[in-house]
C-alpha cells in the first residue's frame, strides 16, 4: 500500500496537445521545450492534428513528423523532437493527464463529443481558445463546455499572444484563469512559462475568458476602420470603446468578474495587439477595402490559407446573446459589428454606430448605459 502511494506521488504529468494550427503548434513548441529532461513531466508531447494532404500528396502529419515542422501553419519553426503529431484523436489524447486545448473554437463541441469517455479520470485541461458557444440557456465559454462535456477542471490560457512572434520567442506575457485551485494554475504555468513567455495567473476564468474572446469582435471594428483609412485616433477610440464594451458585458454576463482583469495582459495588452498585427484586423481590412462586396469566408479563405477567424461567429454568438436580453442598445460596438459582418451595414457604419443603437453615442455619458 504504502509502496503503491509512493509510486503514484512519482508518476509524472503527460502532456497531450488538441489542435495543431498556427497556434497550437507554438503552444505545443512552448510546452516541449520544457517538458524535455524535467523531472516532473514526460519528454513526449503529443500533438493532435486534423489530418490533411498537402498539395504535394503528403499527409500533414507525417510531413510534421519528418521534419519537425507543422508545415502548413508554422513553416520554418522547428516544434521540438519530442513533439509528436498523431491524427488519431483518441490515441493522442489516452494516456495524457494534461491536455491542452487549442482549436478554433467552432470546433470544440465535435471534438468533445469524441472524446467523451475517452479521457483520463485524473485529467486536468487547460484551453488557449478564443470563443464561446451559445446555447438556449446564454452563453457557455469554452472552458465550460470542456468541463461539461469531459467531466474536468479546466483553466484559460490567454493574453497578448500572436503565435508568429512567439515561435521566434519574442517576449510577450499570459494569463492564467483558473477557478479554484491556484496549484494546478501554476502547474499551467510551470508547463508553459519561458523567459520569453512571461505568465501571471488569477482567479477569474471567465474574466479572462472573456477577453480573450470579445477582443476578437473588436478587432474586427479596428480593421475595418484601418481599412477605411480613417487613422490611429480612430482606431484607439475603437480599442478604447472595445475595451469598455467587453467589461461591461463580462460583468452583467457573470458578477464575479474583475475590473484588474482587464488590466492583465488578456485584456488591454490582447486588445493592442490583436487591433495592431492579428488575422481578425487583416480580414477585416480587406473587407472594408472591398466595400463589403467579398464575404469574410471569401477573404478568410484567401488570405489565410487554412487558418480561422475567431471574431465574425463570435461576433454573432454575441450578438445572439445581446437580442436575446434586449440589451443591443448598451453595446453599440458589439452589435455593430455583426451587422457589418453580415451585410446588414456597410464597413463605415463602425464610426456611426450611434445611430444604429439609439441608447447609446460614443461620447462618454454613455457609459451609464451600462
Ligand atoms: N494564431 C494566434 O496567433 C492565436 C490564436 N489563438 C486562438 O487559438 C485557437 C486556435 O487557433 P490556431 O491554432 O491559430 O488555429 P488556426 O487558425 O491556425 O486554425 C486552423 C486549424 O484548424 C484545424 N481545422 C480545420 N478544420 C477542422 C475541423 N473540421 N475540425 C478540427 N480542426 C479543424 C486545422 O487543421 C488547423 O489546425 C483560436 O481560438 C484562436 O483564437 C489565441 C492566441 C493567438
Ligand atoms: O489572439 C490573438 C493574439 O493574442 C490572435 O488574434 P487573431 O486571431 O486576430 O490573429
Amino acid at each position: 500500500m504504502g509502496e503503491a502511494v509512493h509510486e503514484a506521488a512519482v508518476e509524472k504529468f503527460r502532456v497531450s496537445v488538441v489542435g495543431s494550427g498556427n497556434w497550437g503548434s507554438v503552444a505545443a513548441k512552448l510546452v516541449a521545450s520544457n517538458t524535455i529532461g524535467h523531472p516532473f513531466f514526460h519528454d513526449e508531447v503529443r500533438m493532435w492534428v486534423f489530418e490533411e494532404v498537402l498539395p504535394c500528396g503528403e499527409k500533414l502529419s507525417d510531413a510534421i513528423n519528418r521534419t519537425n515542422e507543422n508545415v502548413k501553419y508554422l513553416n520554418g519553426v522547428k516544434l521540438g523532437k519530442n513533439v509528436v503529431a498523431d491524427p488519431d484523436l483518441e490515441n493522442a489524447v489516452r494516456e495524457a493527464n494534461m491536455l491542452v486545448f487549442v482549436t478554433p473554437h467552432q470546433f470544440m463541441k465535435g471534438i468533445c463529443k469524441r472524446l467523451g469517455g475517452k479521457i483520463r479520470s485524473d485529467a486536468e485541461g487547460i484551453s488557449l481558445i478564443k470563443g464561446m458557444e451559445v446555447k438556449k440557456e446564454g452563453p457557455c465559454m469554452i472552458s465550460k463546455l470542456i468541463t461539461d462535456m469531459l467531466g474536468i477542471n479546466c483553466c484559460v490560457l490567454m493574453g497578448a499572444n500572436i503565435a508568429n512572434e512567439i515561435a521566434f520567442e519574442k517576449f510577450s506575457e499570459a494569463t492564467i484563469g483558473y477557478k479554484h485551485s491556484k496549484e494546478v494554475a501554476q502547474r499551467w504555468a510551470k508547463l508553459f512559462s519561458q523567459s520569453y513567455f512571461l505568465i501571471s495567473a488569477v482567479q477569474d476564468i471567465e474574466g479572462v475568458e472573456l477577453c480573450g474572446t470579445l477582443k476578437n469582435v473588436v478587432a474586427i471594428a479596428a480593421g475595418l476602420v484601418d481599412g477605411l483609412d480613417m487613422g490611429n485616433n480612430t482606431k484607439a477610440a475603437i480599442m478604447r470603446i472595445g475595451l469598455r464594451e467587453m467589461r461591461a458585458l463580462s460583468k452583467r454576463l457573470f458578477s464575479s468578474v474583475k475590473d484588474s482583469t482587464f488590466f492583465e495582459s488578456c485584456g488591454v495588452a490582447d486588445v493592442i495587439t490583436t487591433c495592431l498585427g492579428g488575422r481578425n484586423r487583416r480580414v477585416a481590412e480587406a473587407f472594408a477595402r472591398t466595400g463589403g462586396k467579398k464575404s469574410f469566408n471569401e477573404l478568410e479563405a484567401e488570405l489565410l490559407q487554412g487558418q480561422k477567424l475567431q471574431g465574425v461567429s463570435t461576433a454573432k454568438e454575441v450578438y445572439d446573446v445581446l437580442s436575446h436580453r434586449g440589451w443591443q442598445g448598451l453595446f453599440p460596438l458589439l452589435t455593430t459589428v455583426h451587422k457589418i459582418c453580415i451585410g446588414l451595414l456597410p464597413p463605415s457604419a463602425i464610426v456611426e454606430y450611434s445611430e444604429h443603437a439609439p441608447n447609446c453615442s460614443l461620447v462618454e455619458g454613455s457609459a451609464e448605459c451600462y
